[in-house]
């Protein structure tokens, strides 16, 4: 037994198209251990995005296991209380952060990060110094459509590390950023990611970054149009 933090084995995943059925992923296994990080490459198309989806329960494979902070969830199952423990995982444990930054609209910045520090348990005293670590702490008070959209991912940040998460499952987290923010970005997410000692796993086009994680694993070569 290892001290795996996240392990995933054999995922398979098709989709449809019509009749067709497109492969994403195939036999994807993958291990990290407590504070590892790991950037999952390829091209656009490969499977990131889906993969990172079923490490958190957002999407069932069609086969293989995931293992996640002890807990297991084999293939397809899904019932209400499988759905359940996904939610609740992420709620407390798991900091997602997507490509559509996942912000509540009728709150501001500060509000949102608040919030997903208390459905974590966690303090939410340090809410605005999450966010200014972000470059975004004068913000604070503004709602998410009023900042653009490298902001609302910055803020997506916050929320994630205010929750104090096990693990941050992060899809392009500097993708609509200019090249000075997303190394200022990648500089506070390592930072932070050492010090609380979570685990990552991002999906990434950012060569720079992805050269920062300690594994890589790359789907491009699963890519089928
Ligand atoms: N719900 C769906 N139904 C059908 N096809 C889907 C669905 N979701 C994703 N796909 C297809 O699965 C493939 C993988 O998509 P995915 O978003 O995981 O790729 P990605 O590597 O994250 O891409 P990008 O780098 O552009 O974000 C793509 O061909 C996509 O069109």
């Amino acid at each position: 037994m290892t001290d795996a933090l996240l392990t995933a084995c054999n995922l398979t995943k098709q989709f449809r198209s019509g009749t067709q059925r497109v492969p994403v992923l195939d036999d994807i296994s993958l291990e990290l251990s407590r504070g590892g990080s790991l950037a999952l490459t390829g091209r656009s198309g490969s499977g990131k995005s889906t993969l990172l989806n079923i490490l958190c329960g957002l999407e069932a494979p069609d086969a293989g296991s995931v293992r996640v902070l002890g807990q297991q969830f084999e293939g397809t199952a899904s019932n209400a209380r499988i759905e359940s423990r996904w939610a609740t995982l992420r709620r407390q444990q798991i900091g997602v952060v997507f490509q559509e930054a996942n912000l509540m609209p009728a709150l501001s910045l500060l509000d949102n990060v608040r919030l997903r520090a208390r459905l974590a348990g966690q303090d939410q005293e340090n809410s605005q110094d999450w966010l200014a670590r972000l470059d975004i702490g004068e913000l604070a008070h503004r709602y998410p459509d009023q900042v653009s959209g490298g902001q609302r991912q910055r803020a997506a940040l916050a929320m994630a590390f205010a929750m104090k998460p096990s693990l941050i499952l992060a899809d392009e987290p500097t993708g609509s950023l200019d090249r000075h923010t997303a190394e200022a970005v990648i500089e506070q997410l390592f930072e932070l990611q050492s010090r609380y000692g979570c685990g990552l796993v991002l999906a990434t086009h950012d060569s720079e970054l992805a050269a920062r994680c300690g594994q890589r694993l790359d789907l491009g070569h699963l890519s089928r149009d």
